[in-house]
């Protein structure tokens, strides 16, 4: 088995990779986790020093080396669809399932971690909601091409389970 978590930023990818893993017995991988690993170096840092370009490369890299296994889920990054051929990647070789919770929620979320997210550190709470509408609306058409869809702002893990199982 073969999952991919996708998401917009705060949708709860990292949240959610744990529990799925350990649910369905997959090792897990969180896809910024492995690249600050390989890197040495936070994302934020990774961005001011050496530019989104490269971390994009990495990333598209790093999520192709880790899909050789035979048995993994993986919690991407919040852009990881919506670059280079990622999304047909994704889905040429696993299950993809797109959280999707309600702007608000997220909003709410990252309001208390931006610091951690380059994209987002510098703005305040009224520049965020509009740049996550922004964003959001950039990269929908790629999420929209998940093969699973999890639109709740408060579900069980049980739920949540059920949901792709019975699919
Ligand atoms: N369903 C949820 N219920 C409660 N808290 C959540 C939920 N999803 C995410 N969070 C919290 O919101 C924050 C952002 O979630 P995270 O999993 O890091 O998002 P992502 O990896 O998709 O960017 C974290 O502090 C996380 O614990
Ligand atoms: O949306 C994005 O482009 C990004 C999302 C982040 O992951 P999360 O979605 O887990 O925050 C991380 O990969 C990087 O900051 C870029
Ligand atoms: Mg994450």
């Amino acid at each position: 088995m073969k999952i991919f978590l996708l998401g917009f930023m705060g949708a709860g990818k990292s949240y959610w990779g744990k529990q799925l893993a350990d649910h369905w017995q997959l090792p897990y991988y969180d896809l910024d986790e492995v690249i600050v690993e390989a890197e040495e170096m936070a994302i934020s840092d990774i961005f001011a020093t050496k530019g989104e370009d490269y971390f994009r490369e990495k990333e598209s890299s790093l999520l192709r080396e880790l899909s050789r296994q035979d048995n993994f889920l993986i919690s991407c990054g919040g852009g990881t669809p919506c670059f280079q051929d990622n999304m047909d990647f994704m889905n040429e070789h696993g299950i993809t399932i797109w959280i999707n919770p309600s702007l608000e929620a997220m909003v709410e979320r990252l309001q208390r971690k931006k610091h951690k997210r380059p994209l987002i550190q510098d703005l305040d709470d009224e520049d965020l909601l509009d740049f996550v509408e922004k964003k959001m609306a950039e990269r929908r058409p790629f999420y929209e091409q998940s093969m699973h869809i999890i639109s709740s702002d408060n579900i069980s893990l049980d739920t949540f389970t059920k949901n792709i199982e019975n699919a």
